[in-house]
């Protein structure tokens, strides 16, 4: 198996289809519903909020709330009653099962629900996949998250409609140095070593570190692609604003940091300082320019197009031209 990550790949271009690359497409289909870009910023308490969820929501993106110090069902009725639809975390507790009990009683429901926990390939998510498909049969469920193969299938076999893949690559993530697990240095070839074996989507979830890495997780099996920290930077995130030396950063933490959980406990994330960079919406302006040049260079006009490049290795043992055929 080749061993690689987003920065020692390059996808290779093909002839040019289009006259400009505004024609190139950059729309994803994911679980009934068609979004601008198949990018979903990380549900981190640092990264989403409600406003921000409501804008995502309103203007054709795909959001996922997360599930911290949040009364889910309460958050689930105010995007109802803005005509938006519904996407949220879960764990695996029993307060996460109330929030399904709620959601079904009072007929809220939810469009989407994401399991969302350290270690995705376990009977727990088993069970809360089993228990929202009971309560709530129409929601789409994302499990996650998860770094092999055997997990893939597994979840999908429990009913997973999409499965989250990435253990460990992200940015605020220490799960590799706290525990020797994980797939930070090489996801983008965990990513590919996943898709090959899944039959539902799968959602690239950490790593992502320039616009250019979207195409690469596309090209590698991705249907979405889930991105905490170029999200945490705005000013409109979340994260409390520093002032360092007269710049301005907004503090971003992982989930399973001391900052997210109050206690220091089973920590596997640290915090960091994004430098303010400017508006969500310019960046997600320029995310999507940036994919439509992608697709133009695979030589496409769909997003699929990405997945026909070939693509090289840079350095190490596994460097080399890698051909589709
Ligand atoms: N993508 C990644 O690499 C990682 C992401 N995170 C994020 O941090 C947040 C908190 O995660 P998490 O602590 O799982 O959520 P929760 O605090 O909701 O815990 C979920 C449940 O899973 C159990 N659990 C957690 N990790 C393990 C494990 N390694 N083995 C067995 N059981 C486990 C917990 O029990 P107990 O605590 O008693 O063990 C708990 O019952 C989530 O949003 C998660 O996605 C966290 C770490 C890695
Ligand atoms: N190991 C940990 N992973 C975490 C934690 N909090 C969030 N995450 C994961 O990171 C991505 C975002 O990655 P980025 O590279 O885009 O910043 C997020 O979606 C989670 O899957 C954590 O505390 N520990």
């Amino acid at each position: 198996m080749d061993i690689f990550d987003y920065d020692n790949v390059l996808l290779l271009p093909r002839k040019c289809r289009v006259n400009s690359r505004s024609e190139c497409d950059t729309s994803v289909e994911f679980g009934g519903r068609r979004f601008v870009l198949p990018v979903v910023p990380a549900n981190m308490k640092t990264v989403i909020d409600e406003p921000i969820a409501e804008y995502l929501a309103a203007n054709g993106y795909f959001y996922v709330m997360h599930r911290f110090d949040l009364d889910s069902v309460a958050f689930a009725k105010r995007m109802r009653e803005r005509g938006l639809f519904v996407s949220i975390s879960s764990g695996v507790k029993d307060a996460d099962r109330a929030v399904i009990d709620r959601l079904a009683a009072e007929g809220v429901g939810a469009d989407y629900i994401t399991i969302d926990i350290a270690h995705g390939h376990a009977e727990s998510v088993r069970r809360m996949i089993a228990y929202i498909k009971e309560h709530l049969p129409q929601t789409f469920v994302i499990a996650g998250n998860v770094g092999t193969p055997e997990a893939v299938i597994d979840l999908e076999n429990w009913g997973a409609d999409a499965t989250k893949v990435g253990i460990g690559p992200g940015k605020v993530c220490i799960t590799r140095l706290k525990t020797g697990f994980g797939t930070g240095g090489w996801q983008l070839s965990a990513l590919k070593w996943c898709a090959r074996v899944a039959t539902k989507p799968i959602i690239a979830d950490g790593g992502i570190r320039h616009h250019g890495d979207i195409a690469k997780s596309v090209r590698f099996g991705a249907a979405m692609v889930m991105i905490g920290s170029l999200f945490a930077g705005h000013e409109e995130s979340p994260g409390a604003t520093v002032e360092v030396d007269g710049k301005l950063y907004k503090e971003y933490y992982g989930s399973a940091s001391d900052f997210n959980k109050g206690e220091y406990k089973h920590v596997e994330g640290k915090r960091i300082l994004e430098p303010i960079k400017g508006k969500l919406a310019d960046t997600l302006r320029e995310m999507r320019e940036d994919l439509q040049s992608s697709i133009s260079y695979a030589g496409g006009r769909v997003l699929a197009d990405l997945r026909k490049v070939n693509y090289v290795i840079l350095g190490g043992e596994n460097a080399g031209e890698h051909l589709l055929m």
